[in-house]
């Protein structure tokens, strides 16, 4: 085993970071370090921030207070495409160009970083066999595709330059369950093998404490528990948080008993 150099800063770390939109604190004072390797979900109610705290951290939205760095660099001294580089985003609607094959959406930032077609062709192959996708599906139209196959190709447009981070804003939020939870668990497999750190907005408390090391919950804007999913199933102080945490946890008792009953 090759041994691994220790991280001298972490992957993600927000200091104090805050945006309003006029009366609406979008995120209020948030503080929090994600290390190298991690996988965060971003969970809490519909309004509490979470998108906009995810688009601090590849600068699609600038904090009016505070610092974002990624791997220790403050984001506002970086320039957006260099970070943007290093940072891989999937969002639920993933924008895939209708126009252009599975793989030139793939190869948008390989040719924009003027790679050689031998080596986008190669990089294009490797990623459908990342996602597994069939090497047949490079020249078809996304229209010609399923809603998850889709987000497979999202997933590997993503991954093309190689990044070491991923932000995923609901990325299997508009699939059936079954597809759903098979890409969950692909992508947490492409997660532990490609090392990368993770942070995903989920609306689902299940996927999140299926898929993830730790759950960051929000509410208005702040950040009101921040555990590992199991000691977050097991209570917690602030009542929302308890109930969001119970519905999973209910869900799994009635299945059991539906098995076992
Ligand atoms: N461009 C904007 N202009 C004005 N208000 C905004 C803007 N973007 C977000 N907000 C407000 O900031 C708050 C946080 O929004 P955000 O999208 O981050 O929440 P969220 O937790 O991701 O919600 P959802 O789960 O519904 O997507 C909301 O009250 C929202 O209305």
């Amino acid at each position: 085993m090759p041994k691994l150099e220790p991280h001298t800063y972490p992957a993600i770390a927000f200091d104090g970071v805050s945006k309003r939109y006029g009366a609406t604190a979008a995120i209020d004072a948030v503080t929090l370090e994600v290390p190298h390797g991690q996988f965060v979900a971003l969970v809490g109610g519909s309004g509490a921030g979470k998108t906009t705290l995810l688009k601090t951290i590849n600068a699609l939205i600038a904090p009016d207070a505070g610092v974002v760095r990624v791997e220790g660099r403050p984001t506002a001294e970086v320039e957006p495409p260099e970070l943007r580089r290093g940072i891989g985003y999937v969002f639920q609607e993933i924008g895939l160009f209708p126009h252009l094959t599975v793989a030139r959406n793939i190869a948008i930032t390989p040719r924009l970083l003027g790679w050689s077609e031998a080596d986008i062709a190669a990089r294009v192959a490797e990623l459908l066999d990342l996602v597994a996708l069939p090497r047949e599906f490079a020249a078809r139209k996304p229209d010609a595709l399923s809603g998850g196959q889709r987000q497979r190709v999202g997933v590997a447009r993503a991954l093309a330059a190689r990044p070491k981070v991923m932000l995923m804003d609901e990325p299997f939020g508009a699939l059936d369950p079954v597809t759903r939870a098979a890409l969950g668990e692909d992508y947490r497999r492409l997660h532990e093998t490609l090392n990368l750190t993770t942070v995903m907005v989920t609306h689902d408390v299940m996927e999140a404490a299926l898929l993830a090391d730790r759950i960051v919950v929000m509410k208005a804007g702040a950040v009101v528990a921040d555990d590992t999913p199991r000691a977050l199933l097991a209570g917690h102080a602030d009542p929302d948080v308890a109930a969001m945490m119970q519905t999973p946890r209910r869900q799994a008792e009635r299945i059991e008993a539906l098995i076992h009953g």
